[in-house]
């Protein structure tokens, strides 16, 4: 018997319990995994850490993270510069180049008059934008939809979608001022997790969180119109007052019809349903040397010569494919990291994702190298991966996929599906009984680790209200 129960230890429910922690109101969390941080993880590989999930911080006004660790000086502005790199030796870079700054120009200043998808609009609207600029033949059509999918790409990264048809134009994310990417110095987005919980940077004034957490308890009933209580999978039982529930909209997705006691309002399944969440795939990779120029590999954005990938799947036809496609398709680019200079992390996006995690680690090795040896192979001595790290986030029960999105489904709602979601639910004794944090409950920072903080905070001073 505690006073609050908090599902989850990733970033919105260390921050619950760190504002609870501070006014002194008793808690437990109960974490599936074993270990804290959720979609944050930063773990050491090589000579500093590399983040597998949560990697930079967007933003710095009114940005309630920055604002935790902005006099810390454990942040600087990440260098972003994108690179396009060439499968074909005889591609028209310079045109190819003004193409990609075209579309990203339309999908920065241009809206849709009426809900549409990402790519319904960008593909209508470009190839109009290209005719009137620069005619139509048979080069000019080919590089259109070359580049097309080398923003698509970026578009998958960014949302973390299968598909641009899924993602909605028009949204309600709120892009906040001041340095859009920061990078962690070689900590870890996971020292923020330290920040919060005051183990950094004075470990005598640590706040009691770590020692209320209970790892490898994964909770699979919550009933909330009665007495709270939950039930985990080891059949372990836990009573208490309110609940707040941090579980990523792609576990809700999966679990909402066996793990709420009653079932919840149509209201927020509609929200659960419309809005979206899939996955990206990031491997960071360990290179004996360092065979490429860091400058240039700040993000080496990858695009294919429409018959060069015509030819990928017989020249590389290990792993899986469909419709005569290789997954090799859904590497889209390479990022270098400062702090390990033997490293680049390649990001794979598209509808092949969860199947690549299924893939062996020696087959995605082999695969990016070919990929590499393509595209930089005339430029560099490309040598072999000596090392590979992974997150399989789509497969994992305790995530399924990487961060939310609005759709045009999810648009169609009345309220924003985030506020929906976001709700309490109250019991019929009148009890805040059941809380819901994370970062899809938030209608305007989702999808980052500063909304889920705020979430986590926000949902904490619904209790901490009723105590005052
Ligand atoms: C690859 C990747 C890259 C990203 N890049 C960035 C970035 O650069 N910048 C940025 O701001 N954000 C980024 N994000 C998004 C960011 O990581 C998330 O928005 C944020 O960390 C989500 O925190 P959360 O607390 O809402 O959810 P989570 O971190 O998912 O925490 C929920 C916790 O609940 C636990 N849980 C789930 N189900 C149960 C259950 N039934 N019982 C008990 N426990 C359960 C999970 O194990 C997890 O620890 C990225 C995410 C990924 C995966």
């Amino acid at each position: 018997n505690t006073t609050v129960i908090i599902i989850g230890a990733g970033a919105a429910g260390i921050a619950a319990a760190s504002l609870l922690a501070e006014h002194g109101i008793s808690f437990v969390i109960l974490e599936a995994e074993d270990r804290i941080g959720g979609r944050i993880f930063s773990t050491y590989f090589g000579e500093s850490k590399v983040d597998l999930g949560a990697q930079w911080s967007h933003g710095e006004q009114n940005n309630t993270m920055y604002n935790l660790i902005k006099d810390l000086d454990l942040v600087k502005p990440s260098d972003f510069k994108k690179n396009l790199y060439y499968s074909a030796e005889n591609f028209d870079k310079s045109f190819a180049s003004d193409l990609y700054w075209l579309c990203k120009k339309i999908f920065l200043k241009e809206k849709p008059v009426e809900e549409m998808s990402v790519g319904s609009f960008i593909e209508k609207r470009f190839r109009e934008r290209v005719e009137e600029k620069y005619g139509n033949d048979e080069k000019i059509s080919k590089y259109v939809n070359e580049i097309l999918i080398t923003f698509m790409h970026d578009i998958l990264v960014q949302r973390g979608a299968l598909s641009w048809f899924d993602v909605s134009m028009l949204n309600d994310y709120d892009r906040l001022k001041g340095q859009a990417y920061l990078d962690w110095k070689g900590c870890g987005h996971g020292i923020i997790l330290d920040v919060m919980m005051k183990r950094y940077p004075n470990l005598s004034e640590e706040l009691p969180i770590a020692e209320n957490i209970i790892f490898n308890k994964q909770v699979n009933k919550i009933r909330w119109d009665g007495p709270p209580s939950v039930q985990c999978t080891d059949g372990s039982e836990y009573f208490t007052s309110h609940i707040i529930l941090t579980a990523s909209l792609g576990v809700l997705k999966h679990n909402y019809r066996s793990l709420f006691h009653p079932v919840l309002p149509q209201s927020k399944i509609d929200a659960i349903n419309s809005l979206g969440i899939a996955s990206v795939f990031k491997v960071v990779l360990e290179f004996s040397n360092r065979w490429w120029d860091p400058q240039s590999f700040k993000t080496a954005a990858l695009c294919w010569d429409t018959a060069d990938l015509k030819l990928l799947h017989d020249e590389f036809p290990k792993g899986r494919m469909k419709n005569n496609q290789s997954w090799l398709e859904n590497l889209c680019e390479f990022h270098a990291l400062d702090k390990n200079p033997n490293m680049l992390v390649a990001w794979f996006t598209g509808e092949f994702v969860p199947d690549i995690e299924l893939l062996p680690d020696s087959t995605i090795i082999e695969g990016i190298m070919h990929v590499l040896v393509k595209f930089f192979g005339r430029q560099y001595k490309v040598t072999k991966p000596v090392g590979l790290l992974r997150n399989n986030w789509n497969s994992n029960q305790h995530f399924r996929g990487v961060y939310s999105y609005e759709t045009v489904e999810s648009r169609k709602l009345n309220e924003s599906a985030a506020l929906i979601l976001s709700k309490p639910l109250i019991s019929r004794d009148g009890n805040l009984s059941l809380l819901f944090a994370g970062e899809a409950t938030s209608p305007t920072h989702y999808a980052t680790v500063h909304g889920a903080i705020e979430s986590g905070y926000q949902e904490a001073q619904r209790i901490i209200q009723l105590s005052l």
